[in-house]
């Protein structure tokens, strides 16, 4: 069935809204705001759903913070939240590690590709790791690292007890970064990325994502990271341990059909429902072949329900 175009169609979006009582879980970027931009009407749409006793819970991609970032940025936005609200890849991937992947005593360790948020949740589980913000790296490779990165006998420049390389948004990747994930790789590491979104959408446009920082290493490698947030269903499954809701009555709203809408279709939710203010346009809509339920110009449109 075609996707439903719900944009001032009050009718519609009321009965649209009617069939999910129990829980909307909503993408972040793209979707509530771009980059530090709220789009306009986000806060009286999150009202309107809870006021309506509907659960709201927040399922974000972006790796850069953590869930207690993202409560302090939503507080600060206007949108009460509590971080048991919020999901996101950085917590996911952590999860993934410290709960699911048995790794060995002596390789126990994460060489990271990414910002606070990914070291943050790493922190709350316990799980020791290298690179990620440290300033060491954010330099230019020196003829001296070609050579000790190559022999690998340093442990101060190739730490024996790396056992995963996780990449997520890095705002400062570089060469360096780069060379060393490699060679973690080559030496056994497990390759994992927090998310594989190309792009980020920023200031109503599109910067490079998550995705293009593991890009140099799948084309070096020839593999593909496992990938720990959305449309990974580890990350529906951690929401349903939470919650315990029924799929059947559920919707997820998102801007990228890849990922936000192939996470509800295959999370087997009632519903998806996409938004254009952010990565995917209506053209991709109608003609992809991941398809939402529904779709809106922008989030806000969902007030005219009350209309
Ligand atoms: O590059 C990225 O990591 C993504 O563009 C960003 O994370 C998307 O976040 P989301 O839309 O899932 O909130
Ligand atoms: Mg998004």
């Amino acid at each position: 069935m075609a996707p439903r175009y719900l944009t001032g169609d009050a009718a519609g979006l009321k009965s649209f809204l009617d069939k999910f009582d129990v829980v909307f879980l909503f993408d972040c970027d793209g979707v509530l705001w771009s980059g530090d931009y709220l789009f306009p009407g986000t806060v009286e749409t999150l009202e309107l759903l809870r006021g309506r006793g509907k659960q709201v819970v927040f399922v974000t991609n972006n790796s850069t913070k953590s869930r207690v970032d993202y409560q302090k940025k939503l507080t600060g936005l206007g949108i009460p939240s509590n971080p048991e609200e919020i999901f996101c890849s950085s917590y996911s991937a952590s999860i993934y590690i410290s709960r699911i992947l048995k790794l060995p005593a002596d390789k126990r360790k994460v060489f990271v590709i990414g910002e606070t948020g990914i070291e943050q949740e790493l922190r709350s589980e316990n799980v020791p790791f290298i690179g990620g913000t440290d300033p060491a790296l954010r330099r230019d490779i020196t003829p001296e690292d070609y050579k000790r990165i190559a022999a690998g006998d340093d442990p101060s420049v190739i730490d024996p007890e790396v056992g995963v390389v996780l990449v997520g948004l890095d705002f400062h990747i570089n060469y360096l970064k780069i060379a060393l994930a490699y060679h973690y790789v080559k030496r056994g590491a497990i390759f994992l990325a927090t998310n594989i979104d190309s792009t980020l959408p920023s200031s109503g446009s599109l910067f490079p994502g998550a995705g293009s920082m593991s890009a140099p290493l799948i084309m070096m490698l020839g593999q593909d990271p496992v990938a720990l947030g959305k449309p990974s269903q580890a990350m529906m499954d951690a929401i349903e341990g939470k919650f315990h809701f029924d799929r059947s009555r559920a919707c997820m709203v998102g801007d990228r059909l890849n990922t936000d809408i192939r996470f509800g279709i295959e999370g087997k939710l009632g519903g998806t429902l996409a938004v254009l203010t952010g990565v995917s346009s209506k053209e991709e809509i109608l003609t992809g072949t991941v398809q939402p339920a529904a779709y809106l110009d922008k989030l806000s449109d969902l007030l005219e329900a009350e209309s």
